[in-house]
C-alpha cells in the first residue's frame, strides 16, 4: 500500500506536505508519495476574499479524499472552514510551531520605525485591523498570492539576484509558514499577541483523511490500519486542545474567514488558556476576552471557546465587526 497525500503544488503546501509524508513514512513504515491537486484559489487570481476565503484552497482537497483521488490532505489548519465535512475526519494536529504573525520590512525596519503613510500589505483583515490600532497612520494595502510573490513586494526581500523594485515598505505574514519555506531571514519584528493575535488554528496543520481511516475508525479487515496508526502518532494533544477551543470561538461568531476575528489558546499544566479578540477593520475598535479552563478534553475545549465568544457578543462584537464577512 503506497499512502498518498494529496497537496497544493505552492511551496508552503509541498513543503508542509512533504514533512507531514516523511513523518508518516517514518511512524508508518509504508510508502508515500505526494499527488497534486489544483484548487481553485491557485487559478484564479482575483481578491482571495471575493473569492470565498482560503476556503477555496481547501475544498478541492477534500474532494480528492471523497473520490479516492488521494488517501491524506494536509492543511493549514487557519485556512479550514470551522464546518464539519461529511466523511472526513482531522486525525492529527502535529505539534504547533510558532503563532505568531510577523512584519517583514524593507531595511531592517520594525513596526515603531515605519514613516507615517507607509504601504504595508496584508490579504487578512484581521492583520489590517490590528495593524491600525497599533498604527492608525499607516496606509495598509490589500494583497494576495503566495509567500514569495508578497515578499516580492518589498524591497530587497525578494531572495533573488533581479531583486523586483518592490512596491511596499513593509507585509505581515505567519511566522510558521516563513519557518517552513526557511525564509525566517526576512522578518524585522515578531508581534506578540497583546499587539496581534493570530487567526485561530495558526502554525498548526490539519492532517485530514477518510473517516473510515481514521485512529479510532477501526480498518475494514478488522483491525486498526497501519495509516489510522501513524496518523494518531502525528497527533499533538496539547496542539488539539488549543486548537479546538480557538475555532470554536470562530464557529460560535458564526465568523467567516474574512472576519476580524484572533485567538490564541494554549494549554500550561493543568488549565488551557484562551484568548481572543474581534475587531474594527478601519481599527477604531476591539472587543477582547480571555478564560481559562481545567475541562482538558474535547469538550472542555469547545466549551472554552463557546464561553469566551459569549463574552464578546456580550461586549458587542457583533456591532464593531461584519461577523459574516465572506461567507
Ligand atoms: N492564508 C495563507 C496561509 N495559510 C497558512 C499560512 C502559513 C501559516 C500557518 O500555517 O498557520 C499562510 C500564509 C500566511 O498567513 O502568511
Amino acid at each position: 500500500m503506497t499512502v498518498r497525500i494529496g497537496t497544493r503544488a505552492s511551496k508552503l503546501a509541498l513543503t508542509q506536505s512533504q514533512q507531514a509524508a516523511d513523518q508518516l513514512a517514518a511512524v508508518g513504515g509504508f510508502p508515500v508519495e505526494l499527488v497534486r491537486i489544483k484548487t481553485e484559489g491557485d487559478v484564479r487570481t482575483g481578491s482571495l476574499s471575493q473569492m470565498g476565503g482560503t476556503g477555496v484552497f481547501v475544498a478541492a482537497l477534500r474532494d480528492a479524499l471523497l473520490e479516492n483521488a488521494c488517501d491524506v490532505a494536509v492543511h493549514s489548519l487557519k485556512d479550514l472552514p470551522t464546518g464539519a465535512a461529511p466523511g472526513l475526519t482531522i486525525a492529527a494536529t502535529p505539534k504547533r510551531v510558532d503563532v505568531r504573525d510577523a512584519l517583514c520590512a524593507r531595511d531592517g525596519l520594525k513596526l515603531a520605525d515605519l514613516p507615517a503613510g507607509a504601504r504595508v500589505g496584508t490579504g487578512s483583515p484581521r492583520r489590517a485591523a490590528q495593524l491600525r490600532a497599533a498604527r492608525p497612520d499607516l496606509d495598509v494595502v490589500d494583497i494576495r498570492g503566495n509567500v514569495d510573490t508578497r515578499l516580492g513586494r518589498v524591497p530587497g526581500l525578494a531572495g533573488n539576484a533581479e531583486d523586483a523594485p518592490g512596491d511596499l515598505d513593509a507585509v505581515v505574514l505567519a511566522a510558521a509558514g516563513l519557518e517552513r519555506i526557511s525564509r525566517l531571514d526576512v522578518v524585522t519584528e515578531f508581534f506578540e499577541t497583546d499587539v496581534m493575535l493570530p487567526a485561530p488554528g495558526q502554525g498548526s496543520l490539519a492532517i485530514e483523511c477518510r473517516t473510515a481511516d481514521a485512529p479510532g475508525q477501526g480498518s475494514p479487515e478488522g483491525s486498526q490500519g497501519a495509516l489510522a496508526q501513524a496518523l494518531a502518532a502525528l497527533n499533538d494533544e496539547d496542539t488539539r486542545l488549543a486548537v479546538t477551543a480557538e475555532r470554536a470561538v470562530l464557529a460560535r461568531l458564526e465568523a467567516g474567514c474574512a472576519a476580524p476575528v484572533g485567538a490564541y489558546a494554549y494549554r500550561k499544566g493543568s488549565m488551557l488558556y484562551l484568548e481572543a479578540v474581534v475587531c474594527a477593520v478601519d481599527g477604531s475598535k476591539s472587543v477582547r476576552e480571555k478564560k481559562a479552563s481545567d475541562g482538558l478534553t474535547e469538550v472542555g475545549a469547545t466549551l472554552l471557546g463557546i464561553e469566551v465568544a459569549e463574552l464578546l457578543l456580550a461586549a458587542g462584537a457583533a456591532d464593531i465587526a461584519d461577523l459574516a464577512a465572506s461567507r
